[in-house]
């Protein structure tokens, strides 16, 4: 199984690569909807947000009116916080249900609006961030969704800068032409390389053994070892050591290889690891 976790400021076009991916057979495991269920009518966490933050956010039907909500938390760090911190743990709940129920072949994308905020980047095996320009981000959700420009820019405010997801960033997604040509560059990722990964981490299968891991990397292939094996790798003349017995290496992206090293599954981002004792 390959875990995908894909990101971006609101109305960078998340939902667009979603789709797309999804129709090429991806499984989708969507935080937003997920977000919408465990808080819907009748649940449990309604009644802890009602509880939290008054009568005042049900609608007349029993809903929860989801802009009087949004009205509260975005411009009061203090009041999202709080929504987050009832919201959060249930939606982390559905989403390794709903992986765990995957089958083993599958390729599940989960799109996680706060995925740099919370630090969940390395907990996947590849990281996608889509990405547009503040103002187009703001026209788009003005004219599709019916924002008040306000209400958009506070949310923009509420979320990590740009920078901070490029940080946590394998692939990055530009967005701003047509529909047509972000799904044309999304094709092209699932085929060159989010099928050829699953594939070899299914088989055991190293993309390019031997190749040394490139600096642009590092960072993010360090912080992905790291939250696999524990402890702090280390890079020794392009070879990665890290201590440990291994035996989550290979289903994590880095299979064994003849000579007992581990190298990277991933066609697009190479590395070669050693276990030291
Ligand atoms: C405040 C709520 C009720 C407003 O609902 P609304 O239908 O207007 O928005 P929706 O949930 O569809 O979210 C739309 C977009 O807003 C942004 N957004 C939502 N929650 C947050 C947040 N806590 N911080 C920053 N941005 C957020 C995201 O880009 C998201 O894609 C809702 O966003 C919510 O419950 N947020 C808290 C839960 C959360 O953090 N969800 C995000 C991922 S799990
Ligand atoms: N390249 C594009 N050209 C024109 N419109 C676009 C483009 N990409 C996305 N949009 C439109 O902009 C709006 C926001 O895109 P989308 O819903 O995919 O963003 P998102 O990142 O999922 O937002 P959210 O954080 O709210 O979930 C949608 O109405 C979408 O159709």
């Amino acid at each position: 199984m390959l875990m995908i976790g894909l990101t971006g400021g609101i109305g960078a076009g998340k939902s667009a690569v979603a789709s797309r991916l999804a129709a090429r057979g991806a499984l989708l495991v969507d935080s937003d909807r997920l977000a919408r269920e465990v808080v819907a009518a009748g649940t449990p966490g309604l009644a802890a947000v009602v509880a939290a933050f008054g009568d005042g956010v049900l609608g007349p039907d029993g809903e929860l009116d989801r802009p009087a909500l949004g009205a509260r938390v975005f411009g009061d760090d203090a009041a999202r916080r709080r929504l987050e911190a009832i919201v959060h743990p249930l939606v982390r709940e559905r989403s390794v249900e709903m992986t765990a129920a995957a089958p083993p072949d599958a390729i599940v994308l989960n799109d996680v609006p706060l995925l740099a905020e919370v630090g969940l980047g390395p907990a996947y095996h590849l990281v996608v961030v889509v990405e547009a320009d503040e103002a187009t981000r703001v026209r788009r959700l003005v004219r599709d969704r019916g924002m008040p420009e306000p209400q958009a820019r506070a949310r923009i405010a509420a979320q990590a800068a740009d920078a901070e997801r490029r940080a946590v960033a394998d692939v990055l997604l530009r967005n701003d032409a047509t529909l047509d040509d972000l799904a044309a560059r999304v094709d092209t990722l699932w085929d060159d390389r989010l099928v050829p990964y699953e594939e070899n981490v299914r088989r055991g299968r190293v993309a390019e053994p031997g190749a040394l891991v490139r600096p642009e990397d590092w960072p993010r292939v360090a912080a992905r070892l790291g939250h696999v094996l524990g402890g702090e790798p280390r890079l020794v003349d392009g070879v990665i050591e890290v201590r440990g017995p291994g035996d989550e290496l290979g289903p994590a992206g880095f299979p064994r290889m003849a000579d007992g090293r581990h190298g990277s599954a991933d066609p697009g981002r190479p590395a070669t690891v050693v276990l030291i004792a």
